[in-house]
């Protein structure tokens, strides 16, 4: 069983119990341009009837979803919708906004993470987030990754080479940066700045990784290293990613989930998951024509 409380403050912070060995593992390239696995991979987190609150504002309702293991969801919609709301709820990153709350319930491996006794803290070591705009620490390329590691009690330098150099060769940069590791982490480009966040995530070894419109603020072409990465990435960690990009969407997920806004009889706006199904499907015959007229540009 995965333990979420403060008091399983270990460096080993992998402690998972599912069936890792029965699930289906992805293909890179998949969405709309390949196949999902025929056999669905095991949730490793499950959402059920979840609604987020800021005060008395009922921002997202009723969303339920799984994310499923070594799959990429996206999560889709037009501006306003709630992706960014849910994706923050899913390691208690909504914690931190005064007067945030999450009805409903969100398991990681069958375990609520808003029941009482979970730690957000250790939420957020197994199930880590890349933010929009690249965010580096201004400190050396080497500690923006050792931060994490040495945090959670790893002080040896052999040990710690040995994770900055497996971080950032996870995340496609350690040929880019291995001569300078000394050099600030400010003074890489705008995509080696996103990929030494995403180093920074996988140093600590999260199982989740949540990306929150990770290439938004990129060119093409580092657009195009941050999806391939992704697809390497899949291999060892379950993705959930927000996008307005919706070829994106279709080119780098397995699942995507569909959500829109909803004007109730008060004239209140509420965030809804519209449609959750295999990218393919929900790109080449959504079974909402909602879905389908955000898709095809009808609406949005
Ligand atoms: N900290 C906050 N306090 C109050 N309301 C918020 C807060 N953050 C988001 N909201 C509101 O919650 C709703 C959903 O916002 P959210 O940012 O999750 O949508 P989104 O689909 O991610 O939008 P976008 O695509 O524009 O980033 C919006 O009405 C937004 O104004």
């Amino acid at each position: 069983m995965t333990n979420l409380s403060s008091s399983s403050a270990t460096t080993d912070v992998k402690v998972i119990t599912m069936t890792d060995k029965t699930s289906v593992r992805p293909t890179a390239g998949l969405g709309s341009a390949g196949k999902s696995p025929a056999i669905a991979a095991e949730p490793v987190m499950d959402l059920t009837d979840v609604s987020v609150f800021y005060g008395d504002f009922e921002a997202v309702r009723g969303v339920s979803l799984p994310i499923r293991h070594n799959q990429i969801t996206a999560m889709i919609g037009p501006s306003g919708c709630g992706k960014s709301t849910v994706l923050r709820a899913l390691n208690r990153m909504n914690d931190l906004v005064a007067g945030a709350r999450v009805a409903g319930s969100i398991t990681y491996h069958g375990q609520d993470i808003y029941a009482p006794g979970v730690d957000p803290i250790q939420v957020r070591r197994h199930i880590g987030m890349v933010f929009q705009k690249a965010n580096p620490f201004p400190k050396s390329i080497y500690d923006n990754i050792a931060y994490g590691p040495r945090l959670n009690g790893i002080k040896r330098r052999a040990e710690l080479d040995v994770i900055v150099e497996e971080a950032l060769t996870g995340a496609a940069l350690w040929d880019e940066v291995k001569d300078k590791l000394k050099t600030s982490g400010l003074a890489l480009s705008g995509g080696q700045q996103q990929r030494l966040c995403i180093a920074r995530a996988i140093a600590v070894k999260p199982e989740v990784i949540l990306m929150d419109e990770p290439c938004s603020a990129l060119d093409p072409i580092a657009t195009s290293k941050i999806e391939e990465l992704m697809f390497q990435l899949a291999e060892d960690y379950t993705i959930v990613i927000v996008t307005h990009n919706m070829q994106q969407a279709a080119r780098v997920s397995h699942y995507t989930s569909f959500f829109t806004a909803e004007v109730d009889d008060a004239g209140v706006r509420h965030g809804r998951l519209v449609e959750f199904d295999d990218t393919q499907k929900i790109f080449t015959n959504p079974a909402e024509q909602r879905t389908e007229d955000y898709i095809t540009g009808r609406f949005g």
